[in-house]
């Protein structure tokens, strides 16, 4: 198969901490990955190994071919929503929106307007993100995950702390996405999602990966 990600034997300790051991996969374009293992199994640091965000030990991360941390230290074209997003509280989502999107200064208003728009997020909104409820701020971290048309996404538990009709839209948007063609990891720790949206899921446990069910190919 044409690897789109690899992860080749990632290692990753905290001091005596060995959360990760010799951890390899690979993943095609347009495939939906489901990580899921028990608290603190080591999915966020894989998460965060595959954005560029925690260096592993030791192994290599190719995203589309090219080696992360080889004057690259975050990867292109990736969108993230990792951990509760950190967003500026007093000010709007459309001006937090704003803020990020101008550094990297790929897209404008009507961009970041149309992503709003996508997760269910009325633009025109002034409240100040620190007024938001819990699901407004994870449908704006969504939002900024795909304002850039990222072709990667990599959503840790997105669904967390969702009200019913929220964690139903949400998982609309992420099947959308997934229509669309993105390569997509994800955690949840329901399986019953995990199952919905990826082709391939993942188990760790003991600091090692294995393939619990979908197809490498
Ligand atoms: N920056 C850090 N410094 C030290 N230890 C860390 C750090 N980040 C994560 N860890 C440790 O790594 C382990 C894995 O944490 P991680 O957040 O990846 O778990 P998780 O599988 O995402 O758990 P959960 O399901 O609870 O979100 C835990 O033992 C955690 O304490």
């Amino acid at each position: 198969m044409d690897a789109y990600i690899e992860l080749n034997n990632i290692t990753k300790r905290f001091g005596q901490n060995i959360v990760l051991e010799n951890i390899s996969f690979s993943v095609k374009k347009g495939a939906a990955v489901g990580l899921v293992g028990a608290n603190g199994s080591g999915k966020s640091v894989l998460f965060k190994i595959l954005c560029g965000f925690e260096r592993p030990d030791s192994g290599q991360v190719l995203i589309r071919g090219k080696q992360l941390g080889k004057g690259r230290d975050f990867p292109e074209h990736v969108g993230v929503f990792i951990n509760s997003p950190g967003f500026v509280g007093i000010y709007s989502g459309l001006q937090n929106l704003k803020f990020l999107a101008a550094i990297q200064g790929k897209i404008g208003e009507r961009e970041i307007r149309e992503a709003m728009l996508k997760v269910g997020l009325d633009p025109e909104n002034k409240t100040k993100v620190d007024n938001y409820s819990l699901g407004m701020k994870q449908k704006l971290g969504l939002a900024q995950a795909i304002m850039e048309n990222q072709d990667i996404l990599v959503l840790d538990e997105p669904f967390n702390a969702l009200d019913y009709q929220t964690y139903e839209e949400m998982k609309q948007m992420l099947l959308e996405l997934k229509a669309e063609g993105k390569t997509m990891f994800l955690t949840s720790h329901h399986y019953q999602d995990i199952e919905l949206l990826c082709d391939q899921v993942y188990l760790i446990e003991n600091h090692k990966i294995a393939l619990v069910s979908g197809h490498l190919t």
